[in-house]
């Protein structure tokens, strides 16, 4: 094969990185071979001069795309940046380009390295090529052991704690790296080749709902129209603070509607959780959300009873103090008057150094924003409604409206067996779109529900999916 029609897809993390000193040794000892056969002496091959692919996600950390560029630069790597989702830019590449094997970091283990070999073809549906997978069976210990013996440079997130990088919305620094004690504010954590244990290598990874990555990789492609990539799938979590919600003796009706409000405000929810009314089970949910969500919204355990932890909890999630708010003390003067004697209002203590007072002249006291958490103080639906008005109305309001979603909902009585397959198939072929499927009864008909940005889009997905089948096996259905 000649050296033109293999490339590499590097993407700055440890494991291409891995590769690309591989392909350059290779790289190497190929070129002294041809230097001796022609009586030449080698020459300090230092350079690979490789087709590189580079899918470039403007979701990505700005750490790996400044290292992709540098370790492209400093090794005279070919680079082909591509910023449409992988299938289809493989797909326009490989018109274009005589690439027939392309070089990937993949290693089992990967969620995507299932059912691969070293030699793998590309799957039914992408374009044809081979996949060859050099370290498909290194383990997280190998990969390490190989860039320190190398001493070859690699990502500095890796030096911060990150064990495995996606995007910038569903990575955080692995939590068995950090080093922080109850007493310290700020966390630190061990580099990445610290982690013992590799299995739990992905554990800084969130799972993902629908994938943001791949759907603005759809939308910077030009199939949607409202040009932010990032206003368009941000996403939002619910914690509700509440021991009688757990007991089953109150419903949550707030977080349901919270659900609807966000919907039409075009926020993906990606969680709803209901905790006790304790400090640590709020500071845990509100710390592993406020790293994973846009914003966060809490509700439930504010006030001056022993149940009400919910500030305090918050002000754990973030590793600070909580402290007299002299503004939210006023407010809460006007309120209650002389029911509070000022220095012991504990209901005027904050978490110290992240809140900020959301103010509107309808609401009596302001909501209380902490970075990106928001407690609602409401405690039923039409306090919410007044309050989630208030909120959207601010100027500075954390709440921007979004593109809004479209959804369309097909129902028929055809078998899971017979369109489980066809519509997984779909799935891969609109990782913009979300598909989704319920029933109302085990035996009754089964609601499909197509959920995106573009319309377009979704009406395509929809309509693929009827034409597998014969006509009328499908009749559109509303789910409001
Ligand atoms: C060069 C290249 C080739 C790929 N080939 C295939 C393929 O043949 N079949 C497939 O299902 N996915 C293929 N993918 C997608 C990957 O399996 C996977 O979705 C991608 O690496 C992103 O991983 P992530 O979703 O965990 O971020 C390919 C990706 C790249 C970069
Ligand atoms: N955006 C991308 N552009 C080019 N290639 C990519 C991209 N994303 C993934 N790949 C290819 O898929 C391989 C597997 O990706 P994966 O994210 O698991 O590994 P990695 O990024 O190298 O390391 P890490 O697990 O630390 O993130 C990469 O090594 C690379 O070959
Ligand atoms: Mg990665």
């Amino acid at each position: 094969m000649r050296f033109e029609q293999v490339a590499f897809s590097f993407n700055g993390g440890k494991d291409s990185t891995v590769l690309l000193h591989l392909l350059r040794a290779g790289y190497y000892l190929h070129k002294e071979k041809i230097n001796y056969s022609n009586g030449n002496q080698p020459d300090c091959m230092l350079k690979c001069p490789i087709r590189t692919i580079y899918f470039e996600c403007p979701c990505a950390f700005p750490e790996i795309n400044s290292f992709t560029y540098e370790t492209a630069a400093a090794y005279d790597l070919q680079l082909e940046i591509m910023r449409s989702d992988f299938k289809s830019g493989l797909e326009s590449l490989l018109k274009e380009k005589p690439i027939k094997a392309i070089f990937l970091g993949t290693r089992i283990g990967d969620p995507n390295a299932v059912g691969q070999e070293q030699f793998s073809p590309s799957s039914t549906g992408w374009p044809p090529f081979m996949r060859v997978n050099p370290i498909l069976d290194w383990s997280y210990r190998d990969v390490w052991a190989f860039i320190l013996t190398c001493k070859v440079k690699y990502c500095s997130l890796y030096d911060q704690g990150y064990t495995s990088i996606g995007s910038i919305y569903d990575t955080v620094p692995n939590a068995l790296l950090s080093t922080a004690d109850s007493s310290s504010t700020k966390e630190n954590f061990k580099p990445a080749y610290m982690l013992s244990d590799g299995r739990l290598e992905r554990a800084g990874r969130a799972k993902k709902i629908s994938s943001k990555c791949e759907s603005t990789h759809v939308l910077s492609n030009g199939m949607d129209n409202t040009g932010a990539h990032r206003s368009s799938f941000l996403t939002a979590s619910i914690i509700a603070v509440g021991d009688e919600i757990l007991f089953g003796t109150a419903e949550d009706q707030i977080g349901a509607t919270l659900c609807q409000k966000l919907y039409a405000t075009g926020w993906q929810v990606a969680h709803i959780a209901v905790v006790q009314n304790d400090v640590d089970s709020v500071a845990e949910e509100v710390e592993q959300r406020k790293s994973r969500d846009d914003i966060v919204f809490l509700f439930g355990g504010l006030g001056p009873l022993h149940s009400d932890v919910s500030v305090a909890g918050v002000a754990k999630a973030f590793g600070v103090c909580l402290a007299p708010d002299e503004e939210f003390e006023e407010s809460l003067r006007h309120l209650i008057g002389d029911h509070c004697t000022g220095d012991h209002n504990e209901l005027a203590l904050l978490p110290e150094g992240i809140t900020e007072l959301l103010h509107h002249e309808t609401l009596p006291v302001p909501l209380i924003k902490c970075r990106n958490v928001i407690i609602f103080a409401a405690t039923n639906i039409c306090e919410l409604e007044t309050q989630w008005e208030c909120l959207l109305e601010l100027s500075n309001t954390p709440l921007v409206q979004m593109a809004p979603f479209i959804s369309k909902h097909l129902s028929t009585m055809l078998s899971d067996i017979e369109t489980a397959q066809v519509i997984s198939k779909l799935r891969m072929d609109f990782p913009d779109i979300y598909i989704g499927c319920h029933r109302k009864s085990r035996a009754g008909p089964l609601i499909i529900s197509f959920v995106g940005k573009n319309k377009i889009r979704v009406e395509l997905a929809a309509e693929k999916l009827s034409r597998r089948f014969h006509a009328g096996a499908f009749c559109e259905f509303s789910c409001d």
